[in-house]
């Protein structure tokens, strides 16, 4: 489960870019996270992934109360998150395969296991055929689905997806939320997405919480789109 209890967050400029935000996500949900720019999504997101501590209140992330970690003890938290970025982030010299197994091989896992892993990842993003081909032979779509690989090789608990989709045509876009819903129902990972997408929003209906200005102004468990 993550929680958070009254974090406030503002940077040394004396920006608050979070204010007392308190919310809970159970295992195996699948939430957007919207809100115009500046409103504090990648503030929250880099929070819970422990690239920034909170000024007050606590983040509790499976049970770890990831503002509280030591500095050394944060590569080893963010190994149990996949992380997925807008702008994809692959190694360009590694094939579809290497980077897949890269992530796999930083945790230590035995060469014959990664195979076996890998085989399997590339099947559920459906990119079998790309194995060996690099990053730049890819289409955007695909590219994603290969960090989307990357981000789930090691069964996190926990998928941040920092707008996947802000650089896919809509048809695209789509063909990725129905890969994180799959996802989502096969390993239970729990998805946390920020997006300025409202076509996805309204489409694919889910919890939504919207930010304005560091505050949660909106959280809906029923999902859809609410304008501010
Ligand atoms: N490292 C930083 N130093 C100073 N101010 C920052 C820093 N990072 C973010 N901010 C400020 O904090 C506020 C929230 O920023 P944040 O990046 O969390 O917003 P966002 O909702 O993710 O925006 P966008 O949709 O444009 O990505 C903004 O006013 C931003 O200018």
């Amino acid at each position: 489960m993550i929680e958070l209890i009254n974090v406030d967050k503002s940077y040394p400029n004396g920006v608050h870019a979070l204010n007392q935000v308190s919310l809970k996500i159970e295992d195996g949900e699948f939430v957007y996270v919207i809100g115009a720019t500046g409103s504090g999504k990648s503030t929250m997101i880099k929070l819970l992934n422990g690239e920034e501590v909170p000024d007050s209140g606590k983040i509790l992330v499976n049970g770890c109360d990831v503002g509280a970690l030591k500095h050394r003890k944060v590569p080893q938290y963010r190994r149990q998150i996949g992380c997925i970025f807008q702008d994809y982030r692959l190694l360009p010299r590694l094939t579809v395969y290497e980077n897949i197994a890269f992530a796999l091989e930083v945790v230590g896992m035995p060469k014959k296991q990664i195979r076996k892993r890998v085989r399997e990842v590339l099947d559920l993003v459906d990119l079998q055929e790309k194995a060996k081909s690099y990053p730049d032979e890819l289409s955007g779509g695909q590219q994603q689905r290969v960090t989307i690989g990357r981000a789930i090789a090691n069964n996190p608990k926990l998928l941040i997806a920092d707008e996947p989709t802000g650089n896919l045509d809509p048809e695209k876009s789509f063909e990725i939320i129905e890969l994180l819903e799959k996802i989502n129902r096969s390993i239970n990972a729990t998805i946390i997405m920020v997006t300025h997408d409202s076509v996805l929003v309204e489409k694919y209906k889910k919890r939504t919480i919207v930010l304005d200005n560091g505050y949660i102004v909106h959280d809906s468990s029923q999902g859809g789109y609410k304008s501010i």
